[in-house]
């Protein structure tokens, strides 16, 4: 199969990323923004400035307002905004071709992992999910950054990622679409726990045993969907949820930072925080978890802080007093 053209779809940090590791991978890239005069301004300025400050962009991005079809899709609007972007899109123009999935949450109402709303909304597209350490700014900039991208064919997704390949950028294939969704969405979760541990100045131990038993709840509720927990070894479970739930880069950290330090979501939201994914997919993440009968007692507690159920401190004292159980 022909992976020449790329078309990436979200004119955000991650949208615009990705664009230029496609063109440092050899790619010719559309950057697919939602307005005409910002993607004049891309093209003009060769920068992204609301996105990525001071980034210049490569020669083969081209920013623009209509999407064409391509070779390659790659899909980076926020996980919520997923659907509302796939019904303005033709199915017809993503029949057949790799859709890269690279949102990380699921959806409100339906509990939809992003490739089942491309099921839904595109059924013939071929799903990846991209997923793992990643900030866009290294990324953008050409800094080793290490991916892992799942598909369902071993052998597409191994050319997919060697399409997508660059000196800086480096998607490792695998077969877990499942694991890798759902690691993706719930360490944005952790991570806001995380972000909370640090704003209540819990200290340095309790975020790494929250970071050991995030993953043992992930690995619980990647298994009970059909997943498998060996996903949750590699760059897109352990190395996403060290990325994520130890960098004050992270934004789902530094509204958990916000949180710990007794501000409200509503608050912080009024504030002008940036997108924190963890903060939808925190109450969608119990859901799944109660529809699979998981126990998921750090997801619980992330709801209720951020629903504004109960402060840190009873969220504590609640987990600390837990009967005690075996590790395993
Ligand atoms: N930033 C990062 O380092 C990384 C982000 N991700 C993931 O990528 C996803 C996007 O994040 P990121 O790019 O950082 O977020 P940003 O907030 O930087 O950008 C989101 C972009 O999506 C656009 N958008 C939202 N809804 C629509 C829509 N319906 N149609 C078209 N465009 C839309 C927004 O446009 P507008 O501004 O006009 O609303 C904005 O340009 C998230 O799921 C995130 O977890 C994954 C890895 C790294
Ligand atoms: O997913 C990310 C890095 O892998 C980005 O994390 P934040 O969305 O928390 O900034």
């Amino acid at each position: 199969m022909q992976l020449e053209t790329v078309t990436v779809i979200g004119g955000g940090a991650w949208g615009t990323a990705l664009a230029q590791a496609a063109a440092m991978a050899g790619r010719q890239v559309r950057l697919v923004v939602r307005h005409s005069a910002q993607a004049e301004a891309i093209n003009t300025s060769r920068r992204n400035e609301a996105a990525l400050p001071g980034q210049a962009l490569l020669a083969g991005v081209n920013a623009s307002a209509e999407f064409a079809g391509s070779d390659i899709v790659i899909l980076a609007v926020p996980a919520q905004s997923t659907r509302t972007l796939l019904s303005t899109i033709d199915p017809a123009l993503l029949a057949g071709r790799p859709v890269v999935l690279s949102a990380k949450g699921l959806e409100i109402g339906t509990l939809a992992r992003q490739s089942e709303i491309l099921f839904d909304m595109a059924p013939e597209a071929v799903p990846y999910v991209l997923s793992g350490p990643s900030f866009a700014v290294d990324v953008a900039a050409g800094r080793p950054t290490a991916v892992t991208l799942a598909g369902d064919d071993a052998s597409a997704t191994s050319d997919l990622a060697t399409a997508l390949a660059g000196p800086s950028f480096r998607p490792y294939a695998a077969d877990d679409r499942i694991g890798v969704e759902i690691a993706g969405a719930l360490k944005n979760v952790y991570a806001l726990a995380c972000g909370a541990v640090e704003g209540a100045q819990l200290g340095a131990s309790a975020r790494a045993a929250l970071i050991a038993r995030g993953y043992a709840e992930m690995a619980r509720m990647v298994t009970a969907m059909g997943g498998s927990a060996h996903t949750l070894t590699g760059l897109a479970g352990l190395g996403d949820l060290t990325l994520t739930c130890t960098s004050v880069q992270s934004r789902n950290y530094q509204f958990g930072i916000a949180l710990g330090a007794g501000q409200s979501t509503g608050a912080i939201i009024a504030g002008g925080a940036k997108l924190a994914e963890g903060v939808a997919t925190a109450p969608v993440a119990l859901a799944l978890a109660r529809s699979l009968d998981v126990d998921a007692p750090l997801i619980e507690a992330v709801d209720a802080v951020v629903a504004g159920r109960a402060d840190i401190a009873t969220i504590v004292a609640g987990l600390m007093s837990r009967p005690l159980k075996r590790e395993h």
